[in-house]
């Protein structure tokens, strides 16, 4: 059995006049986070923690910021594309695990449900995806409140491949 480990890292700046949506989750909140997509910050850290235990790049490089296709894109739908490529290149996710580092709004009420949307899109169990929040005591672009970042580690087990070429 072979394991891989991956890590993804992320940061949206906020924006007035945009939802907030995290973990593919609304969020009551004045303001948003700017993007071309709809600027899932955790999701895109998640993506990127998969991507990377993949070997297989990053999500700039499989769905760029370029492409109007991605414009206002809903980011559960590209998780659970990135889901669907790990599963054809014979990933299992074994766990995930995600930071979100946000002075406010206080995210400890959602964070079930952002574990469950994420799990949905991914087509695993909820068990299998961790979420925290934290704050950075005011300190930084994310204490000034200009921004939101994200972290998440992924653990995926290679099995069978079912499709594509098993990346080095
Ligand atoms: N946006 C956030 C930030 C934090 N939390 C919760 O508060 C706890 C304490 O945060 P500190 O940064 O002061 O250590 C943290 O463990 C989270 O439970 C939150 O819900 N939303
Ligand atoms: C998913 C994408 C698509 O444009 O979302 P963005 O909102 O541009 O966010 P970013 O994290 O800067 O880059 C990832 C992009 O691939």
């Amino acid at each position: 059995m072979t394991l891989r480990i991956g890590h993804g890292f992320d940061v949206h700046a906020f924006a007035e006049g945009r939802p907030l949506v995290l973990g593919g989750v609304r969020i009551p909140s004045d303001r948003g986070l700017d993007g071309h997509s709809d600027a899932d910050v955790v999701a895109h850290a998640l993506m990127d923690g998969i991507l990377g235990a993949m070997r297989a790049g990053d999500i700039g490089g499989l769905f760029p910021d370029t492409d109007p296709a991605y414009e206002g894109a809903d980011s559960m739908v590209l998780l659970t594309r990135v889901a669907g490529l790990a599963r054809e290149r014979g990933f299992r996710l074994v766990d995930c695990d995600c930071t979100i580092a946000a002075q406010s709004p206080k995210l400890a009420p959602y964070r079930d449900a952002m574990r469950e949307r994420m799990a949905r899109a991914m087509g695993v169990d909820p068990s299998q995806v961790g979420l925290s929040a934290t704050t950075t005591e005011h300190l930084g672009f994310v204490g000034r409140e200009e921004g939101i970042a994200a972290w998440a580690v992924t653990l995926l087990e290679l099995g069978e491949c079912t499709g594509g070429a098993v990346p080095h």
